[in-house]
């Protein structure tokens, strides 16, 4: 199964708990949103569906590998976004690409073939050869996620990948990557803390001070207003 599965995940930062008994399952090719607060422990999970750190009780499963027995086989399924840009503003789009594709071991002609495909899906081909420097917000984020699918993961993980963007910047990132989903069949874990990013047919996961709220599809949990569901669930922290 090439989905994403969260059983009871505990972490705790010194004395303060950031995660309690965590759970969610995302199904293949579905599109979750990880809506949360700041401070709800977004980030931290993605700590740990990256493996940066372990938890201290829970178990996570990706793409049908537990990450704690096959840490390999599960960290080589998933591509990943952080919400701190790792591009290297003075090398051109296709050389920063080049150079992630030779940590995994991809060169020549096939590091080529997958670079262009996946800059064409972002909609960035024709920016292949510019300097990561020169790029707006968007296209060094549409960059960044190109980047994270030329080792061909089935689990994209996305930590607040439109922070700091304009609203036509943040809907075309949206549209490409609910695409990835629906048309290339990739199970997407997208955290924001912003209500407006969610469909009404996307899975959704409601995060508040280290706890799941809500875990289902977003047009039942919301009905016909999930922003007011979103701040009644998190006592009216800011959405
Ligand atoms: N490295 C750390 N050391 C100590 N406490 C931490 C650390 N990282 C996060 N925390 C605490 O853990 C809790 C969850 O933080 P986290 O960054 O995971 O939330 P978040 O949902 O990603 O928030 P934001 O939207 O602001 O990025 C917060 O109380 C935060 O202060």
């Amino acid at each position: 199964m090439a989905g994403l599965v969260a059983e009871g995940l505990t972490h705790d930062w010194g004395s303060r708990r950031a995660l309690d008994n965590v759970g969610f399952r995302v199904e293949p090719g579905r599109f979750c949103a990880l809506l949360g607060p700041n401070g709800a422990g977004k980030s931290t999970l993605f700590g740990l569906l990256t493996r940066l750190f372990t938890p201290r009780a829970g178990r996570i499963v990706i793409a049908g590998h537990d990450l704690a027995c096959e840490p390999r086989a599960a960290l080589a399924r998933i591509g990943v976004v952080f919400q701190q840009s790792t591009l290297d503003l003075d090398l051109t789009v296709r050389r920063n690409l080049l150079y992630f594709a030779a940590l995994h071991g991809l060169s020549g002609r096939e590091a080529g073939m997958r670079i262009t495909a996946a800059l064409e899906r972002l909609g960035m081909a024709e920016r292949a050869h510019e300097r990561a420097a020169a790029l707006n917000g968007g296209h060094r984020r549409r960059m960044e996620i190109a980047r994270a699918l030329i080792h061909r993961p089935s689990v994209l993980l996305l930590d607040e990948p439109t922070v700091g963007l304009d609203a036509a910047s943040r809907r075309a990132i949206t549209d490409h990557v609910h695409a990835l989903a629906r048309d290339d069949g990739l199970t997407v874990l997208w955290a924001t803390h912003l209500v407006d990013e969610v469909r009404a047919d996307d899975r959704l996961a409601i995060l508040h001070r280290g706890r799941v709220l809500a875990d289902g599809e977003a047009g039942e949990i919301g009905g016909a207003d999930l922003t007011a569901r979103f701040l009644a669930l998190t006592d009216g922290a800011q959405a």
